[in-house]
């Protein structure tokens, strides 16, 4: 379903679980392909920072991609249909949405004022409609909604039918449960701080990585004055996880969420900080200092989030970091 979508791009499979299972990809794509062995192998120690049995294992791939944009899809995400049954170029849109500016600081009722058709309402300030750079692009899900365990165990024939035409930039100030399954991101703006953590195997939590990276990076977008959408483009997500495995999973992040979001809403970082790098180095140290008596498991989060950085630094040696306003590095 994908091939038409995807065999322009370049792929990049991270394999989770066991690294001798043979994963086969079908002929025509240009593609890379990395299990645990290969993590270990590139990483080395550092690999202690790559989650192993969740699927936070996958940004791995953003962190030995040398491309500008990247798009993350879950392996049970398909191609959607749009109200007039044409299939959705997930891709494209997603594309559009990085490409136009965002409207982090004054909300636009006609939604996207760069789309086709709109424009910025009146009483909208001038001095705003140029906009900001986009940094991530989230998209929706038809069929499955991403309801976490308890929701989904009590509506479990719940189904997403509503397709809303829309694409809203998320208010500076304000965080947002951002989802991994049909995301995309400006990987030189925002690259380095799309760490999924530490989640699944040996972890007391998991299916909160897209979680932890999405409050993180946009605290940093918040700070670097970058914008994140959300909205269309809408896969269809064909099956639901078992939400009993869910909950053991995910049990420990809904409790302690009532303590992590208090501390994302309330985190700012220093004039200094002007590199994403900078900004998630100085957020690992309030994570340690702040969160680490929620539980021990954040003074470990903190270290992961640390190592996450010296691997990058170290697989994109060009520094890669974005000095803003020509200040900092
Ligand atoms: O041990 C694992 C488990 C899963 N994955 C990969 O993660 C993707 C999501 O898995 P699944 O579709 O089974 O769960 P969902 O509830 O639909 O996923 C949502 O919650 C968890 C994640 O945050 C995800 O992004 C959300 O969509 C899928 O590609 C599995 O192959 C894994 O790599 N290792
Ligand atoms: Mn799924």
């Amino acid at each position: 379903m994908w091939r038409p979508f995807f065999q322009q791009y370049h792929l990049i499979i991270v394999q989770d679980g066991d690294p001798n299972k043979i994963i086969k990809v079908p002929e025509g794509f240009d593609y890379e392909l990395y299990n645990r062995n290969d993590i270990n192998r590139i990483l080395g120690p550092k690999a202690s920072c790559i989650s192993f049995k969740d699927s936070a294992c996958r940004c791995f791939g953003y962190m030995v991609s040398k491309k500008k944009y990247i798009y993350t899809i879950d392996d049970d995400c398909f191609v959607a249909k749009n109200p007039s049954g044409q299939d959705i170029n997930a891709l494209e849109q997603h594309i559009k949405n990085l490409l136009c500016p965002s409207t982090p600081f004054f909300f636009n009722t006609l939604y996207d004022p760069y789309r086709d058709g709109a424009d910025f309402v009146r009483g909208y300030p001038f001095s705003l409609r140029e906009g900001v750079p986009t940094a991530v692009s989230h998209g929706l899900w038809l069929n499955i909604p991403d309801y976490d365990a308890p929701t989904q165990l009590v509506k479990p024939r719940e189904r997403n039918t509503r397709y809303v035409d829309a694409v809203m930039t998320i208010p500076k100030g304000t965080l947002f449960p951002m989802c991994g399954m049909n995301l995309a991101f400006n990987r030189e703006l925002i690259g380095p701080a799309m760490y999924f953590g530490l989640m699944g195997d040996g972890q007391p939590i998991g299916r909160y990585d897209d979680m932890w990276a999405g409050w993180c990076m946009k605290v940093i977008c918040d700070h670097l004055g970058w914008g994140v959408k959300t909205g269309l483009p809408y896969i269809w997500h064909s099956k639901a996880s078992n939400p009993f495995v869910n909950l053991k999973k995910e049990y420990k992040g809904i409790y302690w969420q009532e303590e992590l979001i208090p501390f994302f809403q309330s985190a700012t970082l220093p004039k200094d900080c002007t590199t994403v790098q900078k900004c998630y180095i100085e957020l690992s140290k309030q994570v340690r200092a702040k969160l680490g008596k929620v539980d021990d498991y954040f003074l470990k989060l903190a270290d992961a989030m640390v190592t996450w950085i010296e691997a990058w630094d170290e697989l994109n040696p060009s520094g890669g970091e974005l000095v803003l306003n020509g200040v900092g590095k």
